[in-house]
Parts: structure tokens; sequence; C-alpha cells
């Protein structure tokens, strides 16, 4: 589904990566690995779109991305460090305005969604009033209301408890399981959770 050709990246004149080529097929997830600094994130945003690389190119079904910007983005859903959400808006709000933004028809049963993410007598506050791990968890149920084939995720672990990471968990296996693909960045150790995990690990370069 996603190739990646000899991606280099520089930033601050230091090489974060250089020649990096890779290839992530249907039903499979990737780990990106690394110390603060490495480049996960900058290596996500170039392969969202988000910013260009010094060299090399992607490909999504056999097609260079550059070509192609709509039709890749119609299948990426990206998850950020920051989450995204509008804290003046509520937990239903945000998800709807997401839907809205994105092309989705407006339907689905929002109590039950939000129940399942643990929000319970928090649908309809703004979200600035939640905690930071419940704002991830607001930003973090687009993964139920999505249907694109890739998703890319930075840190989703970040601020959700024992009980959400098993439920987003359960939420990859079911990605995986429809065919699409995953590439995150997390300190986790995800391998006994997904035994066919492939890992890429960027070193931090001087
Ligand atoms: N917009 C930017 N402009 C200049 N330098 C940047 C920019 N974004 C990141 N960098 C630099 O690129 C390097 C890699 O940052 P990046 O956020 O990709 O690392 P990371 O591996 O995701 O780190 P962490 O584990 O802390 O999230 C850092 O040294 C950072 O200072």
């Amino acid at each position: 589904m996603l190739n990646v050709e000899s991606i280099t990246c520089i930033k601050q004149e230091r090489c974060l990566f250089e020649n990096l080529s890779f290839e992530l097929k249907a039903g499979e997830i990737m780990q990106l690995e690394g110390p603060n600094g490495a480049g996960k994130t900058s290596l996500l945003r170039i392969l969202a779109g988000f910013s260009r690389p010094e060299q090399g190119r992607r490909l999504w079904m056999g097609e260079d991305i550059a070509k192609h910007e709509e039709d890749f983005l119609a299948e990426l859903l990206y998850i950020g460090h920051k989450t995204g959400v509008n804290p003046h808006l509520t937990a239903i709000e945000n998800i709807q305005f997401w839907q809205q933004s994105h092309g989705y028809v407006q339907v689905g049963d929002y109590y039950a969604l939000l129940a399942k993410l643990g929000l319970v007598g928090l649908e309809d506050v703004p979200v600035r009033m939640l905690s930071a791990g419940q704002q991830r968890r607001v930003a973090l149920a687009r993964l139920w209301v999505s249907d694109a084939k890739l998703w890319m995720l930075d840190e989703p672990f970040t601020a959700v408890d024992k009980k959400g990471v098993v439920l987003l968990q359960q939420q990859f296996k079911q990605q995986l399981a429809r065919g699409g693909c995953i590439i995150l960045t997390s300190h986790q150790d995800l391998t006994e959770h997904f035994t066919q995990l492939k890992t890429l690990v960027l070193e931090y370069r001087f």
C-alpha cells in the first residue's frame, strides 16, 4: 500500500535520516522507535505530506503521492502529538465537526461511542473541561468513525490509562483485520500484542 523510497530529512543542518526506504502492506502495523529528537514525528509528517523531505518519494497503491495528493489524503487518518480537538466544542461536536470536514455523513450513536471510550456524562461538556487523557480519547474517537485505509498516529497512547490502551489496541486489530495499515510512534512495547509488528528504529544522529 505505502512505499517509501530513499527519504532523507535534514533539520537545522542535522541529517535526521537518509535514504530511508520501506514498505507497508495491507494489514501491517509499523512502529517508529528511537530516542527523543531522533526524527519520528518529522518522518510521520513527511509521510503524511505535511512537510517535504530533502529527497525521496512516497507511493500509495503504486502511484506517486506527489501527483495524487488528494486521493492519498482521502485514505489517510493522521492524529498528531497535539490532539487537534477544539476545546470550545463538546466531545460530540468535535466528532461531528471532524466527520463534516472529512466528508463523512454525520450518523452514528455518539453516546454509545463515547461510552465505549469511557466518557459517559461528559458527552456535552466543552472539551477544555476534560482531563488530558479524556481529551485524547475524544481525538481518538476518530479511529471509530473513520474508514481511512492508512492510520498515522503520533504517540496515540499519551495520557491514556491502561484500560484505554487495551481498547486502542483492540481497535488497531480491527483496522488490520479489515486490510488497513497503521504506522505509529510510541515508546510502548507493542511486540506482545502485535506479533507481526514491523519496527523502524531511528538513531539519534549528530
Ligand atoms: N519545525 C521544525 N523546525 C526546525 N527543527 C525542527 C522542527 N521540528 C522538529 N525539528 C527538529 O528535528 C529534530 C527531530 O524532531 P522530532 O520531533 O521529529 O523528533 P522525535 O523523534 O519525534 O522526538 P520525540 O520522541 O521527542 O517526540 C529535533 O532535533 C527538532 O529540534
